[in-house]
């Protein structure tokens, strides 16, 4: 029932047109009404010759020629089916549209929320079953609200008309009729829980399978390298079908439902037939009437039928919708205090103080780590693979708060300021450069939209990336491939260092980007990084000594805390985890060999 409140709010919009077109179902229904008429009208006055009983007026049968009467039979006919046809087309149009819009708010809400969420959210959720709960589950509010309420509301107004018509002209009759209501209340109790649950459990498995391929197809290469095609298409084949194994019970069990409620219905119709003919019979109703009669039954049963059937869909998409209100309920976003203003940078400068940090509170990465850069200083971190390099960095974009402890940019708490402002102040180059299927330009404008192009060519020239550009067949226009796959690794580079000092923030975040790359490369991409680091202050996660020299402060990072900190003499001089790491990336290769307990080189045998 929660649930169903919760989609009934995205209905409030739209309250105006909705009754809109409750009002044109009204116009529809009494088409609908008017449909059997002609054939009373043929079988009662013109075969039959009998006067024509109107709202207690009489007609007399011989009142026009038997010709005219059946033009005008004919024309009557045509005419309320096209005009019935007509309101249907406009009632379809809108409730659909109605429908859509309502599926593009849930989306976009959806779609917000997950832009929202901190890292950590998107690190444990797989991709595919959002994708599939964003693209697929949304249209759940569609279906309860225009196929289920929508239909439903109709169903009753139009089973309430028919009711009272049907009385009108024979009561014994309708009773009769309705006898089938109490069953259908029966057949909807007994089987719409099953289907939703079965509903909600075939989305899941079909969400399983979109992970799946998700994870195959973005590893790709990896799955090619290690030739697993055949384990990953048995496994994909696998998900698959439980997926359909899923549908089929599904789809089963809504078809029998159907059957149930049809013969239902059936039997209704079968025995109202019954007592009808004897009715006509024994004089008590005329045939024209009974064919009436039998023609509003069929609209008395459709609205029953719908109902019925409109049951199973409202618990399908209610189990839908649950997929998407869970994630929406789950809030993992880093969060914005309500007095929250813009950061304003003026130095540039960086503390932190005690700051303390996991992805599990109960297991910190960092603990108590404290220090000071100054603006415009160039920071290196340095540490073992695994000391927190990353997870330090990522606190000062705001990725994640710590658990204790502050970081203040410029005096500034960044818990105080709005998430936004951060991020619109922090530039990024990271070794696993991100690039967009869009054109070079955009590429390069993605942190300044209004970009001119002059402005994007002095970028890329500075990055040492102009050169390249302009030799690719459509130049800065050029569109680049899934993940700029069309492009060597340097050269994403080149283009991610053009990003970024476009972007022409005071705070530049670098996870050294040179570091995987050969000495030409490298060169031109520290030219590049040299101009782009000038006046801003710079965290960079450093692996080469090179880029350690140039540092004003180098923090070591080891046993989840800031071991050492000072220039690189500074820290050479001090002799300790610095020391050895630097003299564990100059010594001769044959230092670095294993030894054993006596220090013996340990040199594998030749077979
Ligand atoms: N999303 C995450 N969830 C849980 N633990 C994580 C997550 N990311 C990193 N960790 C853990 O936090 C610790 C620090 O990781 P981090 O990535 O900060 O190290 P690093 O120094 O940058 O390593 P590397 O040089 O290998 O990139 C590691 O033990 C790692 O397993």
């Amino acid at each position: 029932m929660a649930v169903f409140l919760k989609l009934l709010g995205y209905l409030r919009p739209y309250s105006l047109l909705f009754a809109f077109c409750l009002g044109l179902v009204g116009v529809q229904s009494a088409l609908e009404l008017l449909k059997p008429w002609p054939l009373k009208l043929c079988v009662d006055q013109i075969i039959a010759r009998q006067p024509l009983e109107f709202w207690g007026w009489t007609v007399p049968a011989d009142v026009l020629s038997t010709g005219t009467e059946l033009a005008v039979v004919a024309i009557a006919l045509v005419a309320v089916h096209f005009l019935s046809g007509f309101v249907q087309l406009a009632n379809n149009y809108l409730t659909i549209r109605m429908g859509q819009d309502m599926v593009q708010d849930f989306r976009c809400e959806l779609f917000d929320h997950l832009q929202r969420q901190s890292l950590l959210f998107h690190q444990t959720r797989p991709t595919g079953d959002l994708l599939y709960r964003l693209m697929g589950d949304t249209y759940s509010v569609q279906t309860l609200l225009m196929n289920g309420v929508f239909t439903t509301l109709t169903s009753i107004v139009l089973l309430m008309g028919m009711f009272f018509v049907l009385l009108g002209i024979d009561w014994e009759l309708t009773l009769y009729a309705m006898a089938v209501v109490p069953l259908l209340i029966l057949a909807i109790a007994s089987v719409t829980k099953k289907i939703g649950n079965l509903t909600y459990e075939t989305h899941m498995k079909e969400s399983k399978v979109y992970s799946t391929v998700e994870n195959i197809f973005n590893s790709i290469s990896l799955v090619q390298a290690f030739a697993r095609e055949d384990e990953e298409r048995r496994r994909f084949v696998a998900e698959s079908q439980h997926s359909f194994d899923r549908k089929l019970t599904l789809y089963s069990l809504q078809t029998a439902y159907g059957w149930l409620v049809g013969a239902i219905t059936a039997a209704g119709t079968a025995y109202v037939l019954y007592v009808g003919a004897r009715h006509v019979l024994e004089g008590d109703l005329s045939t024209g009437d009974l064919l009436i009669f039998l023609g509003y039954l069929a609209s008395l049963y459709t609205p029953l039928n719908n109902i019925a059937n409109t049951m199973g869909a409202i618990r399908g998409s209610l189990a839908q919708a649950r997929r998407v209100l869970d994630v929406l309920a789950e809030d993992k976003a880093v969060p914005e205090a309500p007095d929250a203003k813009p950061l304003e940078i003026t130095k540039g400068a960086v503390e932190f103080s005690g700051v303390t940090f996991g992805y599990d509170p109960e297991r910190p990465v960092l603990s108590g780590v404290s220090f000071k850069a100054r603006g415009g200083a160039t920071v290196a971190v340095v540490g073992q693979t695994g000391a927190g390099k990353t997870s330090l960095i990522s606190l000062l974009l705001r990725f994640y708060d710590p658990q204790k402890g502050a970081i203040t940019i410029d005096g500034q708490d960044l818990r105080n300021v709005t998430l936004k402002s951060v991020r619109q102040q922090v530039a990024i180059v990271l070794q696993d450069t991100h690039l967009f299927p869009m054109s070079v330009h955009d590429n390069i404008a993605y942190g300044k939209r209004t970009a001119t192009r002059e402005e994007v060519v002095a970028a890329a020239t500075l990055a040492n990336a102009h050169e390249f550009i302009e030799a690719m067949p459509q130049g800065y226009d050029s569109l680049l491939d899934e993940r700029g796959s069309n492009l060597s690794g340097g050269q994403r580079q080149r283009l991610s260092i053009a990003r970024a000092l476009l972007k022409d923030a005071p705070l530049l975040i670098l996870d050294e980007p040179t570091s995987a790359l050969d000495a030409g490369t490298e060169a031109q991409i520290m030219e590049g990084l040299d101009r782009l680091m000038e006046n801003r202050t710079t965290f960079v996660i450093a692996h080469r000594m090179s880029m350690m020299r140039r540092a004003d402060l180098i923090l070591v990072i080891k046993d989840k805390t800031v071991s050492e900190m000072g220039t690189f003499q500074e820290l050479l001089d001090k002799g300790g985890e610095f020391a050895r790491l630097h003299a564990l990336q100059f010594a001769p290769l044959k230092e670095r060999r294993p030894r054993d307990a006596q220090g013996q080189e340990i040199v594998a045998e030749a077979p």
